[in-house]
């Protein structure tokens, strides 16, 4: 990839990383790229060293001319589409100390998780060098882990979080909803509902009240299975149960059907 012609222009670059099958949420990425940087990149690859369970690498989506065609609809400048065998060219070693919030929430279900998106976006970050790189709060732990690996290697590169695009009936969208069934398309969002009911009561109840509120709301659905719903610190991710504090932030996790989802919204 050669970008010499954009850095000796002395224009400002941003990264879009993303593992494809583009949606909406994607293409809001691109947009506040293009609002804050001159070139915009977006990469599409399917990371194989963030994935604990092969079933779920194997059937992740791949409709390349589909991004293809977003992406130019889009008005992205750049396309970095690399292969596995380019990305990973021989067998390595990578551990980095994330802070103690990698082993929680995603980090405790998809042990070793954090790693393999800490690895691949360092090596993208090589290979593109911007200036800036956008990421969604859909994966709100994602981006503390990303931000503390461009603090752990000192990288003079600023981290932007995008806003959380929804479908209309208030489903996060995400390439994972492309597994739902039209039954499970219902059932999820409960997901949703559970942290618009935390949102709305959040002055009126306590914090272990609405965790187990929204809990049950998301046990009693059918086809949905609860790994957490948690009200944190939003840096730490430790629970916080004092609603003065400020930064708190409700996640959650589900199977649904056989397609595991996450969703979160900030408190304060
Ligand atoms: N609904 C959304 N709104 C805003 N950003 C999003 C949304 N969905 C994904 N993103 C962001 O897009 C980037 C690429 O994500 P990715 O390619 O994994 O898509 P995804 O829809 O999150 O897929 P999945 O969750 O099924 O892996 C990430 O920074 C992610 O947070
Ligand atoms: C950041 C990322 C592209 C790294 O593979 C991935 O985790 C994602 O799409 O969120
Ligand atoms: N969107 C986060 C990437 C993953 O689930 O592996």
């Amino acid at each position: 990839m050669q970008l010499e012609p954009v850095n000796a222009a002395n224009q400002k670059i941003a990264l879009v990383p993303t593992m494809g099958a583009l949606h909406p949420g994607h293409v809001s990425l691109i947009k506040a790229a293009q609002q804050i940087a001159d070139f915009v990149v977006c990469s599409v690859f399917v990371n194989p060293t963030q994935f604990t369970d092969p079933k779920d690498l194997e059937k992740y989506p791949r409709p390349v001319e589909h991004d293809i065609r977003m992406l130019e609809e889009a008005g992205c400048d750049l396309v970095f589409m690399p292969s596995v065998t380019e990305m990973y060219p021989q067998q390595e070693q990578w551990h980095i100390d994330l802070g103690s919030a990698e082993f929680l929430l995603e980090g405790a279900y998809r042990k070793g998780h954090y790693q393999g998106v800490t690895q691949i976006v360092k090596k993208l970050f090589d290979a593109v060098q911007p200036h800036k790189a956008l990421f969604g709060q859909k994966d709100y732990q994602q981006v503390l882990m990303i931000q503390n690996m461009v603090q752990y290697f000192n990288l003079p590169i600023e981290i932007v979080t995008c806003p959380i695009i929804r479908e209309q009936d208030g489903l996060a969208m995400s390439s994972r909803n492309i597994h739902l069934s039209a039954a499970d398309r219902e059932h999820a969002l409960v997901l949703s509902k559970a942290l618009d009911f935390v949102k709305t009561n959040f002055e009126q109840q306590s914090v272990q009240a609405l965790e187990a509120q929204a809990s049950a709301m998301i046990r009693e659905t059918p086809g949905v299975e609860l790994d957490y719903f948690t009200i944190v610190d939003g840096t730490t991710l430790e629970p916080q149960e004092d609603k003065q504090a400020k930064n708190l932030v409700a996640l959650v996790a589900a199977k649904v059907g056989h397609t595991r989802l996450i969703d979160n919204m900030l408190l304060s």
